[in-house]
């Protein structure tokens, strides 16, 4: 890694008794609403005979849904979240050194669409993509003793906890993909379930987040509005500390609390594209609080990174609304235009 290129920084937070100017935005207003509050939860029991239906209503309407019985153990998902709290909890000098680099994916920092905005966010991230986990345990823990345990706790539950995602991805994708009556036996998305030995294999990116105690919650913004840019994500939160909100069309932000045991889906940009519309790629964000830190583990699953994903239901009514792009050429494309993205790469519709 260069070590003379500047990239912007999270603040030390632990150093910080009032919101500095650089972090005050205004307008965000973390009251809710009760008149906010949407009329029905999309919980669904990924055992219940009509799961696939549920699903996709939640899909087309919200753009999320909560998950529960998906299959990864809870004391997997308490140990993740427990190595995240841990990871964070480094002296930040610490966490520097495994600063993510200007083009780069993994590691340390502030959050990819940070320069899109002026203000900066009351968070930091730490991405893991691909296995990095292994050379950045060892830049974070670099002695042989005590470290070592530290090292391998944090390598192994993240291993794992990516390990129940992709399993879990490929389930809720399948569900999804199924329930618009597109099955894994369609050419152009053969990948979902690989065979064995398959190099053409679906991608996972896992973001780590932490949301430090903030002195003034009314001003500061954890995680700025935006859609992700993967096929779908799962999210998981801490436990009974809400956080995320997603804007509901006509009637504002509202929060996603945490259901004890459930894991959130989020439709993702390129579902959105996969399904023609269909699916709402839902517009979300975090907001902080005064009292308690709060974490969340988001975990990003895309199509391998070179494969062209294109609108799969088209018909003469509904002609395609988007035009092929792998998720490499799309992820490129956010960090240049962020929200601007999925209009450029729009299909001129004629109007006859
Ligand atoms: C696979 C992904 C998805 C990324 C980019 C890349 C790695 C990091 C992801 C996030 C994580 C935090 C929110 C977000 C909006 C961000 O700033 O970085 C995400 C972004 C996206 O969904 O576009
Ligand atoms: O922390 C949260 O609740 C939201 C995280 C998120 O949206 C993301 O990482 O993309
Ligand atoms: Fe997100």
């Amino acid at each position: 890694m260069s070590t003379n290129i500047v990239v912007p920084l999270p603040l030390d937070f632990e150093s910080v008794t009032k919101l500095p100017n650089s972090h005050a935005w205004t307008l965000v207003t973390t009251d809710s609403d009760p008149a906010a509050t949407p009329d029905t939860v999309p919980v669904v029991d990924l055992l219940c005979p009509n799961a696939a239906s549920l699903v996709r209503h939640a899909c087309e309407t919200c753009g999320y849904v909560q998950v529960t019985n998906h299959g990864v153990p809870s004391d997997l998902i308490s140990q993740a979240e427990l190595q995240t709290g841990r990871l964070f909890s480094l002296p930040t000098q610490q966490k520097l050194r495994t600063v993510r680099s200007p083009n780069g994916l993994t590691g340390y920092g502030l959050a990819r669409i940070s320069p899109f905005f002026s203000k900066r966010m009351w968070s930091e991230g730490f991405t893991i993509a691909a296995g990095s986990q292994a050379e950045h345990a060892r830049q974070l823990w670099p002695h042989d003793d005590d470290d070592h345990d530290h090292r391998d706790s944090f390598c192994n539950v993240m291993e794992m906890y990516q390990r129940g995602m992709m399993r879990l991805a490929e389930k809720m994708a399948g569900l999804m993909l199924g329930s618009l009556g597109i099955t894994a036996a369609h050419e152009d998305i053969k990948w979902v379930k690989p065979k064995n030995g398959c190099s053409n294999n679906p991608q996972g990116v896992l973001q780590l987040n932490s949301y430090p105690v903030c002195p003034d919650p009314t001003k500061a913004m954890g995680l700025a509005p935006h859609s992700d840019s993967s096929l779908l994500t799962i999210l998981h939160q801490s436990n009974g500390i809400g956080g995320l909100q997603v804007k509901e069309e006509g009637i504002g932000w509202v929060p996603v609390h945490p259901v004890n045991g459930a894991l959130v889906v989020f439709v993702g940009d390129l579902m959105h594209i996969l399904s023609n519309g269909r699916f709402n790629n839902v517009l979300h964000r975090a907001v902080v609080n005064e009292t308690h830190h709060r974490v969340s583990l988001a975990y990003f699953y895309g199509p391998p990174m070179d494969v062209k994903i294109s609108p799969l239901i088209d018909n003469h009514d509904h002609p395609p609304l988007y035009r092929p792009v792998t998720w490499q050429e799309y992820l490129d494309f956010k960090a240049t235009h962020f929200n601007e993205a999925l209009e450029l790469i729009k299909n001129d519709v004629k109007v006859m």
